[in-house]
């Protein structure tokens, strides 16, 4: 087949997809103006397609979608306005809960329908089908011989090793034909979904939603069966938990994380059941498929967007994507069965894919006696990205940090002087630094700024008379004057201290102390209540951030005094 003939072929396809969006999204938001003007011949097929989807996806009453429609309007207009500090943004936040909460209480009857796990589900559930899904994985090439499946308190589930495994030693390899992504699409679902490989981690979670929907006809059913029901991503929290990371560095990252994907699940609604003529006249638009033809609500939205945060990896792209040939470069998200149960604790990366047998192999990151859970490194992350997109926080993490937000004031009449030094150090005017732990403290970008904040016009003429030189003010030992290094660590000092200041308005470390031993001792005792693990995990977080801002700060205090 030549070149053009299949370019036709595809724009014929993807014609014909848009106009099966099209129906679809009559159909499903009551008829209308879509379908009035297609042939008999098409009005029979659009009944036959309106009747199938009836028959599974529950329609709900036309007050229900009135509602519905007006939900979710109005979430779009909140989300739409930029806050302008972190009450604004947690206002925002509180809203958007409210009206998720209402959207998913309607949607009840539809999430029932396509995803009934999704609320339920357990550790124990989840083990009764890890015989069915270890049997699909082996049939399909997946070597485990040293590993086996199992549940783990604080874990859920993971890897066990069923002999002493070897530091180095092969322990998996998976192959691609059972590495989940986008490309396991039909084409026509490709070309209608994928449409931004830069985001194709979202690609991924659409890919895996039809997988959903499509039940015991998914070959990949083994496999989806055995993913959790719910998460413990940020998407999951209550307000009352949210309210925990308020004045936090995970604080606003978390709040965004929520509002991104509200907004994305807003616009697919919008597509589907508010103006489907959006779906033929624009890419995005015909995402409102999800919806109507995949029965996609925000429950099920979550668990996908979530899954993927918590279990993706990148492998090679090997279908062409798009006619953009640096873009094809680009890996591809992926959902890698049996590997992805294996947990994480610190050490090194020994995970790869192999592109000669294409596969992924994983080694042993040290030794393991029988029995003992088989862990992996998920890579270098702070506590805060491990919160946010992980769902865990790592109580050894020798990669932690804490960012501080700083900037130079369009009022200050010397921030180009400032700026251009900060340039030669690759550091913006308005950057995000790093507070570490000890026995570091501040980085060194974090300190050449501070130090660059304080200089005197005096200073700054010195240090752009040799700006090779600018690289010196990294280091802790450089050789300032004595007012200006008092300067930037007493600036450093009341920073830090300001930080902590927010942590006790939000809760008091006494309360937090508190708090954190009586839900260990119910966890001892077995009487953890529902949302337990990420009550925990928010009260962890909390504790070591703190330690981190807490240790700066003293070690701050001590420079102030040289
Ligand atoms: C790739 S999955 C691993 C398998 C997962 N435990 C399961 O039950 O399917 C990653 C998830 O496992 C959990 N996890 C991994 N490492 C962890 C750790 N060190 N501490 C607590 N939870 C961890 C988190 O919920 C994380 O989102």
């Amino acid at each position: 087949m030549g070149k053009n003939s299949k370019r036709n072929n595809k724009a014929k396809q993807q014609q014909q997809q848009q106009q099966q969006a099209q129906q679809a999204a009559a159909a499903a938001s009551g008829g209308g103006a879509a379908s009035s003007s297609k042939s008999n011949n098409n009005n029979n097929n659009n009944k036959e397609e309106q009747n199938a989807l009836e028959r599974r996806f529950p329609r709900l009453s036309g007050k229900q979608r009135k509602e519905l429609n007006q939900l979710v309007l109005q979430l779009l207009d909140l989300v739409q306005v930029q806050p302008a500090n972190p009450n604004e943004e947690w206002t925002q936040y509180v809203q958007l809960q409210k009206l998720l909460d209402r959207i998913t209480q309607l949607e009840e009857p539809l999430q029932k329908a396509v995803c009934p796990e999704i609320s339920a589900g357990d550790d124990q559930q989840r083990l009764a089908k890890v015989a069915a899904f270890s049997e699909w994985a082996k049939a399909a090439g997946v070597q485990s011989e040293g590993v086996e499946i199992a549940i783990f308190p604080g874990y859920q589930l993971g890897l066990r090793a069923t002999r002493d495994l070897a530091a180095d030693e092969q322990v998996l390899s998976v192959p691609r034909k059972l590495i989940f992504s986008e490309e396991h699409l039909p084409e026509s679902d490709r070309r209608l979904f994928c449409n931004y490989p830069l985001l194709t981690n979202f690609n991924l979670a659409y890919a895996l939603v039809i997988e959903k929907v499509r039940g015991a006809e998914s070959e990949w059913r083994p496999y989806i069966d055995l993913l959790p029901a719910k998460y413990n991503t940020v998407l999951y929290f209550s307000v009352a938990q949210m309210q925990r990371l308020r004045g936090t560095a995970a604080g606003t990252v978390a709040l965004r994380q929520c509002r991104v994907i509200a907004r994305q699940y807003a616009n697919m609604y919008k597509c589907a059941h508010i103006r489907p003529e959006a779906s033929s006249s624009d890419g995005g638009g015909s995402m409102g498929v999800l919806c109507t033809q995949h029965g996609l609500c925000y429950e099920l939205y979550r668990w996908a967007v979530s899954t993927v945060m918590t279990r993706q990896n990148l492998v090679p792209r090997e279908m062409q994507a798009i006619d953009e040939a640096e873009l094809n470069q680009l890996p591809i998200s992926a959902l890698i069965p049996y590997w992805d149960m294996a947990n994480h604790r610190p050490g090194k990366i020994t995970s790869f894919y192999d592109s000669g047998t294409r596969q992924m192999d994983c080694t042993a990151q040290e030794e393991f006696k029988a029995g003992e859970q088989f862990f992996i490194y998920y890579g270098d992350r702070s506590n805060a990205d491990l919160l946010v997109h992980n769902g865990f926080v790592d109580l050894n993490n020798r990669k932690d940090y804490v960012k501080i937000r700083l900037g130079l004031s369009p009022t200050d009449p010397l921030a180009e002087q400032r700026a251009r030094i900060l340039a030669k150090l690759n550091i913006d005017r308005k950057a995000e630094l790093r507070v570490l732990p000890a026995p570091d403290f501040i980085s060194g970008e974090l300190l050449a700024f501070v130090r660059v904040f304080n200089m005197s016009a005096e200073q700054l003429d010195h240090w752009h008379s040799d700006l090779e030189r600018a690289g010196d003010l990294l280091h802790i030992d450089c050789a300032l004057e004595t007012d200006h290094e008092t300067r930037t660590w007493q600036y450093l000092y009341q920073r830090l201290k300001l930080l902590l200041g927010v942590f006790e308005v939000t809760l008091k470390e006494a309360d937090e102390v508190e708090l954190l031993s009586q839900l260990k001792i119910k966890e001892a005792a077995g009487e953890a209540a529902a949302g337990h693990e990420i009550d925990l995990m928010l009260l962890e977080y909390r504790r070591l951030e703190r330690s981190i801002l807490a240790g700066a700060l003293q070690y701050a205090q001590e420079h102030c005094k040289v």
